[in-house]
């Protein structure tokens, strides 16, 4: 199969030839099921495909991508890079021999600038009719992780998408990508770009801040993680002032990059965590930063997962995963009508519904049995009635960084652990605390995780909790459905009567599951509707990642949190505020 795709979403004009034998992978999983046989030795390597791809890149004379300009440079250039790519098929077709050049033609259909869209798609709707081929519509972002996922050949990995307007943690779940982690302000590059321009230095500024990192000591900047989630604006002010005061740039490109590269691999070993997913792929253009994929890769190694970052021609924006990605979908049916080709300029990766991958495929691995669990933060060792956590350095991270991240999330731990349980809300007891070695031993409660025993009962009961302790005027920080520990209620001696065992059935409230908070780490107080509103975003997203009906299940916890609540509409308001926020302008 040969695919054409073109890209154009903001600076990259490109054009690229995709041809595959791969794709007989799924078909030889679809043939393996209907009669048992499937011969792994029989696939085809992603490295055979064939890719070729044309680029003509958008340079701003000073200051940021400007959209006309960048319109302008599509209108002149995506002609030229697509015929490029034609001709490069039509040689491809004739030296093997096959009567059409192209089997489809794939585009980027959002997200990204509205005037650059609409001149790719009109290119690809003339190329399609011209060769009487069915049209692909991609999404960019989708691309950026399909691209590393098909060429590491992993099955179903957690996907860290590091670009210019986009930075989000996404695994595949019951037919669609979910988001489970994302930026709560600018895309990871557009960040970068922001303060190489206040320091006067031409776009793209993520190359010129990894060549001055080199030379550079960290510098201290605000460290910003909510769960999964993550926020750059606090980082860029601080940087900006830094060097306003006089700070080496050097060492402001260091503490840049040990930061936001620090944050990017934390959220990205929480995901893995949560879904006990072993892979790790990297997509974007950041994404080409070695800082970043030693990080990424240190910690994968440390924790026994696998980690592929595809080459820099498929890191950064290229037609090459366009057509990449067209081809699965192609592959699977997944073509448009040209009356139904339209852009969409906000179009987020959790909208696409997937048909090329199968239903039973999962980034969640849930249901084994552990006696030790290796946190995205600690190692907890589970014994009989005890656990003890400890929260081991973490390499990939400055020194300093690290350890002042691990003493304080221990310390902070332990505080609120205990003043949720003054406020009513089940957590374990802590039994002992060494700060120095970062480590906790708590009682051992609940017998299983949240994400395993998902109902309405228990997601409600962890709305009330989180009401009770944002009245108490902190937050969890990243109450997720494996920081929720659930277990049959023990009932109270007078409830037994009758009944021989405490654990033997009863009746009524005392067959009631009790419900703990635990992994108050990231925890904080405040009393910030905003920062409430967070704790009840996280819970969304780490429903969504783990459970087949989050909507119920969210809102089972939404009602359970207004009863409880003294101040549910104002916390409300800013969950809506927060899950509206568009983030690729
Ligand atoms: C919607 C679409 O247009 C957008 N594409 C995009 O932002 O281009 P991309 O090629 O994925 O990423 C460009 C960004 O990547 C940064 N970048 C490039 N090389 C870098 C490096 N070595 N270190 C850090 N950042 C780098 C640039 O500074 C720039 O901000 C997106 O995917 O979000
Ligand atoms: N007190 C406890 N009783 C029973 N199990 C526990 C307890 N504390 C932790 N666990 C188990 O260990 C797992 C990891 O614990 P915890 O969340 O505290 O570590 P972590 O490294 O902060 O993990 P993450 O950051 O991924 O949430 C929990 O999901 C739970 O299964
Ligand atoms: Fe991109």
């Amino acid at each position: 199969m040969r695919i054409l795709g073109i890209e154009g979403t903001a600076w990259a004009a490109s054009a690229a030839v995709f041809e595959t034998d791969t794709l007989s992978v799924s078909k030889a999983r679809q043939d393996a099921s209907a009669d048992g046989v499937f011969e792994t030795d029989d696939l085809a390597d992603p490295s055979d495909d064939h890719v070729f791809i044309e680029t003509d890149a958008y340079q701003p004379d000073s200051g940021g991508i400007h959209p006309r300009e960048a319109a302008e440079h599509m209108g002149e250039q995506i002609p030229q890079v697509v015929e490029t790519a034609i001709a490069h098929a039509e040689e491809r077709a004739a030296a093997d021999g096959t009567a059409a050049p192209i089997d489809a033609v794939a585009f980027s259909r959002g997200p990204g600038l509205g005037p650059c869209l609409r001149i790719v798609a009109t290119a690809a709707r003339a190329v399609a009719q011209r060769f009487d081929v069915p049209l692909v519509g991609v999404n960019h972002m989708v691309a950026h992780l399909e691209v590393g996922r098909h060429r590491s050949g992993f099955d179903s990995p957690v996907c860290l998408n590091a670009s210019g307007a986009n930075a989000h943690v996404l695994g595949y779940r019951n037919g669609r990508y979910r988001v489970l982690g994302e930026t709560m302000d600018t895309g990871a590059g557009n960040a970068i770009d922001k303060f190489t321009r206040h320091v006067g230095w031409q776009h793209p500024g993520g190359p010129k801040v990894e060549r001055h990192a080199r030379d550079g000591e960290y510098h201290p900047l605000p460290y910003v993680v909510k769960g999964m989630d993550f926020s750059f604006s606090g980082i860029m002010s601080a940087a900006k002032q830094a060097v306003d005061e006089d700070v080496p740039v050097d060492d402001v490109c260091r503490g840049l990059e040990e930061t936001i590269f620090g944050m990017l691999t934390e959220v990205s070993e929480r995901a893995l965590s949560l879904t006990g997913a072993d892979e790790l792929v990297l997509g974007g253009g950041v994404g080409q930063n070695e800082r970043l994929q030693r990080m990424l890769g240190e910690m994968c190694e440390q924790r026994g997962a696998d980690f592929h970052a595809p080459e820099n021609r498929f890191l950064r924006d290229n037609a090459g995963m366009i057509a990449m990605l067209g081809a699965k979908m192609y592959a699977a049916g997944d073509t448009l009508a040209i009356a139904d080709s339209a852009i969409d300029s906000n179009f987020r990766p959790d909208e696409v519904e997937v048909r090329w991958r199968g239903p039973a495929e999962s980034v969640d691995r849930r249901g084994r049995v552990e006696t030790e669990v290796q946190g995205a933060e600690a190692t907890v060792t589970i014994e009989a009635d005890r656990v003890v956590k400890a929260r081991s350095p973490r390499s990939y991270r400055h020194p300093t960084l690290d350890e002042r991240l691990r003493t304080e999330r221990t310390r902070q731990e332990v505080r609120l652990t205990s003043e949720a349980r003054r406020h009513g809300v089940p957590t374990p007891l802590v039994r002992d605390v060494d700060p120095e070695e970062a480590r906790i031993v708590f009682q051992r409660v609940g017998s299983a995780d949240l994400r395993e025993s998902l109902t309405a009962e228990s997601v409600g009961a962890v709305g009330e909790h989180l009401a009770r302790i944002h009245d108490a005027g902190f937050v969890h920080g990243d109450p997720t459905t494996r920081n929720v520990r659930v277990g049959r209620r023990v009932a109270p001696p007078d409830e037994r009567a009758g009944s021989a065992r405490a654990d033997g059935p009863r009746t009524g409230a005392s067959r009631e599951q009790r419900v703990f908070l635990i992994d108050f780490g990231l925890g904080y107080y405040t009393g910030e509707p905003e920062d409430h509103a967070m704790d009840l975003h996280v819970l969304a997203q780490s429903l969504a990642g783990t459970a087949d009906d989050p909507e119920a299940l969210f809102s089972a916890a939404c009602d359970a949190y207004r009863a409880e609540s003294g101040h549910a509409d104002d916390v409300f308001a800013s969950l809506a505020d927060i899950e509206g926020r568009g983030r690729y302008q």
